[in-house]
Parts: structure tokens; C-alpha cells; sequence
């Protein structure tokens, strides 16, 4: 697919329904007793593997085009699958559910893609296994396929070296089917949609810090969830807009969870003019209107507490740096090796090949900005964030940006292209 530069974006822009939130209304909606309806659904390829995991689990689920129905079972409602399940490229849907799958009855094997079988699952297995979990990886090298025989779990106080809700969420749901209190403690505090939509359904969560605890012994009960548009998604039309002279969008009801708007900050403290309008809230998550003009940038540094609440969005401020006035450093970052793709290594070729002045570190990146941007040859490494952030890049550069395996943004937005073709016409 071909990119090149655009004049200004102008425009009204609603995106699709949060990824995180959307996984977890499957999955929590398919262990509550009754019917969750859920509205703005993120139908993306990822959520599509959450629904047919629990589909494959027994559990009846209706895409009804405005809503998705879950016909909920309760927590002792799965039943065996009579084949693998397969997760896709979705790190969430194999992490989540290996954490539900631990405390069920019967056997259950799961895979995924290329990208899934590399990434790493230690990170459940030790903590499920301290449990009493019996999760074996298949091929013994600490990633999926994995095979999980379900046991009686027990509660655990565990402190995790990452910050990962992934790794959060798979423990309390774990920790659902354990026979006492289960609680978590992260170094820095991570997205917590988890525990927000647990306490919905009606477990019995509690938070303090970046510890949250999980008492057993609550049954689920199903919900009306209303899906807030993805930061994650709406992140690249924020950059865009800052990046192409004279551009105003206004991006409508966006998710503003504070676990989840370090982009904002960041913006916010490189000068970025962008206005929160119209705040509300619904289901416990915060959403608001989001007005972006562009803006001259400086370099920042962005590091600690903040790197969880923009982890998918790093490979946007590393693009947002090269426009930049000043060095931008980006550190404390190490996960983002093992996303999709390694994005340190994937931003740095990609971001050079256009002419940036970047280097990668041990965890992160150290970006000069100001030198302007020519077209390339992008890599995309089948990473959906990858493809997305050099589509918008390449709106703000020279000549012709060409971008390998572009299709790869279904996996969290499948519309992309289209929306961002309205906005930059
Ligand atoms: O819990 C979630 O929904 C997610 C958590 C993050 O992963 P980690 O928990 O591995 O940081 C994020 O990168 C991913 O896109 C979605
Ligand atoms: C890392 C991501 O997702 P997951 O871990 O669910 O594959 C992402 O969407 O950027």
C-alpha cells in the first residue's frame, strides 16, 4: 500500500471499540450467569479469536450487528473443547484465558500464529503454577502452544517484575477459581479494565497502589457493556494531526481511562493543543471528545510509571519525535520487544529508512528530531501498530512510503485505511 504526504486533516472521527475492553466483556460475559449485551464491540481480528476460544468452550455467542449477546454460564459452565483452540496473533486472548482455563474442570490446548509462538508465556506459567496450575508449554521453550489441565488453584500474593495487565488479569482470573484470596502486586500500575469490569460482573476486587486482590466465592452476573473508542486506535489520527500543518479534527468518545492516556501526557508536555471536550463516563471508564491541531513539538523524555499507560502507542511517539524540536528519549521500555514484533528494532529500521536520526537502546529509543522525513520501503512485520503509525508518518514526509503486509491493521482496525482516507482527503 502507498502513502504520501496529505494536506491538512479536517474533520469529525469516531473510532472503533476498545481491544482490552472488548476481550474482557467476552470473557467475563461468558463466566456470568445470564445474557451480557455488549454495544461497539471492536469486531478486529483479535477480539474475533476471544469469541471463537469461548464458542469452542461451549459458551453461545450472537453478533447481532449492533450488539453482541453472551448467553453466560457461570463460572462452572465451560466445557471441554473438542479441538485446539486457536488464538490468532491476540497476546491478550492467550494470556487472559490460560489464567480461566487453569481453574476449569477438563484439558484445554491453545496456539496461535507465528507472532504468538514466540512471545513469552513464563510470565503466566510461573505465577499459575505457584497456584497449583499444571500449564506445560508444548514444545518446552516457554511460549505457546501451551497445554493447560485444570486443577484446584490455591490463592498466592504474587509480585510480578513486569507491568502487564496481561499478566495482572490472568492471575485474578485465576484467582476466581482459587480457594482463597489472590492478590498482585506490579512495579508500576498497569491498564486496570480488569478489575473495573470484574467489579461490574460482581466479583469481589479490591485495588491499592499497584496491588489488586481478588476474593473468591462471588458468581458473575451478566452486563450491559457500552464499548469506549480505543485510545490505541485513536492515537494515530491524534499524531497525524499534530504532525500535518494546519489540521483540527475532533476524535469522539475515546476511552480516557487514566491506566491507559499516557499519550495524552506525553502530547500534552511535547506542546501538543489538544482539548479534552464533552467528558462522561460509563460502565466505570472515563471518555471524553478529543480536539487535536497541530502544534510545533518539542523532544521529551518519557520513562517509569508513565510506559504502561502508553505501551502500544510508543512506536507513535517515536514517529511523533522525528517531527520534534530537541531529543526525544524514550526509556524503561523492554516490553516492547516482546509485542507483535520487536518495536524497538522494527521503529528504528523502518523511522532511519526514512531519514530519522534514531538509535535503539537496551529499552527504548533515543530520537533527534527536526530532520524531515523522505518515503521508504516500510516493513510492517505483520504488526498492526507498525502499519499504522507509518501510514500516518508518511502523510508528514516526502515522496512515496510503501508499506509491506499494510492488511495487518485488522487485527485491531479493520477500517483504518478508509477512516483515514475521510480525514485526509
Ligand atoms: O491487557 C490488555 O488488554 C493489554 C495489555 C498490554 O499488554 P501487556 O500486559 O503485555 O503489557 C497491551 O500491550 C495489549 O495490547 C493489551
Ligand atoms: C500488544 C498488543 O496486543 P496483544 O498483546 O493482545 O497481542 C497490541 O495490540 O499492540
Amino acid at each position: 500500500m502507498i502513502f504520501t504526504r496529505t494536506n491538512a486533516l479536517k474533520g469529525e472521527i469516531t473510532v472503533p471499540g476498545d481491544k482490552s475492553i472488548s476481550h474482557r466483556s467476552i470473557m467475563f460475559g461468558a463466566l456470568a450467569e445470564g445474557t451480557t449485551r455488549v454495544t461497539n464491540f471492536l469486531r478486529g481480528a483479535d477480539c474475533l479469536s476471544t469469541i471463537d476460544c469461548f464458542r469452542k468452550l461451549g459458551i453461545d455467542i450472537e453478533d447481532l450487528d449492533s450488539e453482541i449477546l453472551i448467553h453466560g454460564k457461570g463460572l462452572h459452565g465451560l466445557t471441554a473443547p473438542s479441538s485446539m483452540l486457536d488464538v490468532g496473533n491476540s497476546g491478550t486472548t492467550t494470556r487472559l484465558i490460560s489464567g480461566i482455563l487453569a481453574g476449569q474442570r477438563f484439558t484445554t490446548e491453545l496456539n496461535g500464529d507465528e507472532s504468538i509462538q514466540s512471545r513469552p508465556m513464563k510470565r503466566i506459567m510461573e505465577p499459575l503454577t505457584l497456584m497449583g496450575a499444571d500449564i506445560t508449554s508444548i514444545r518446552d521453550n516457554g511460549c505457546a502452544p501451551l497445554r493447560i489441565h485444570g486443577q484446584k488453584l490455591h490463592g498466592i500474593a504474587y509480585t510480578s517484575k513486569v507491568a502487564s495487565a496481561q499478566v495482572k488479569s490472568c492471575i485474578l482470573l485465576a484467582g476466581l477459581y482459587a480457594d482463597g484470596t489472590t492478590s498482585v502486586t506490579e512495579p508500576y500500575l498497569s491498564r486496570n479494565h480488569t478489575e473495573i469490569m470484574l467489579t461490574h460482573f460482581g466479583a469481589d476486587i479490591t485495588s491499592k497502589g499497584t496491588t489488586a486482590t481478588v476474593t473468591p466465592g462471588k458468581d458473575l452476573h451478566a452486563q450491559e457493556i457500552i464499548v469506549p473508542g480505543d485510545i490505541s486506535s485513536a492515537a494515530y489520527f491524534i499524531a497525524a494531526a499534530l504532525m500535518v500543518p494546519d489540521s483540527e479534527i475532533l476524535i469522539k468518545n475515546v476511552g480516557i481511562n487514566p491506566t491507559r492516556d499516557g499519550l495524552l501526557r506525553v502530547c500534552q508536555d511535547m506542546g501538543a493543543d489538544i482539548t479534552l471536550l464533552n467528558e462522561n463516563y460509563g460502565n466505570g471508564e472515563p471518555t471524553a471528545d478529543l480536539l487535536v491541531r497541530h502544534s510545533e513539538l518539542h523532544g521529551v523524555t518519557v520513562g517509569g510509571s508513565v510506559i504502561p499507560t502508553l505501551i502500544d502507542e510508543l512506536p507513535v511517539v517515536a514517529a511523533l519525535a522525528c517531527f520534534a524540536r530537541g531529543t526525544t528519549v524514550i526509556r524503561d521500555a523492554q516490553e516492547l520487544k516482546v509485542k507483535e514484533s520487536n518495536r524497538i528494532d522494527v521503529m528504528v529500521n523502518n523511522l532511519r529508512a526514512m531519514g530519522a536520526h534514531i538509535e535503539g537502546t537496551d529499552d527504548g529509543m533515543i530520537i533527534e528530531g527536526g530532520y524531515p522525513l523522505h518515503g521508504a520501503i516500510i516493513d510492517s512485520h505483520l504488526d498492526h501498530r507498525i502499519a499504522m503509525t507509518f501510514a500516518i508518518t508518511a502523510l508528514a514526509s516526502d515522496g512515496e512510503t510503501s508499506i509491506k503486509g499494510a492488511d495487518c491493521v485488522k487485527i485491531s482496525y479493520p477500517g483504518f485505511y478508509e477512516d483515514l482516507t475521510r480525514l485526509a482527503k
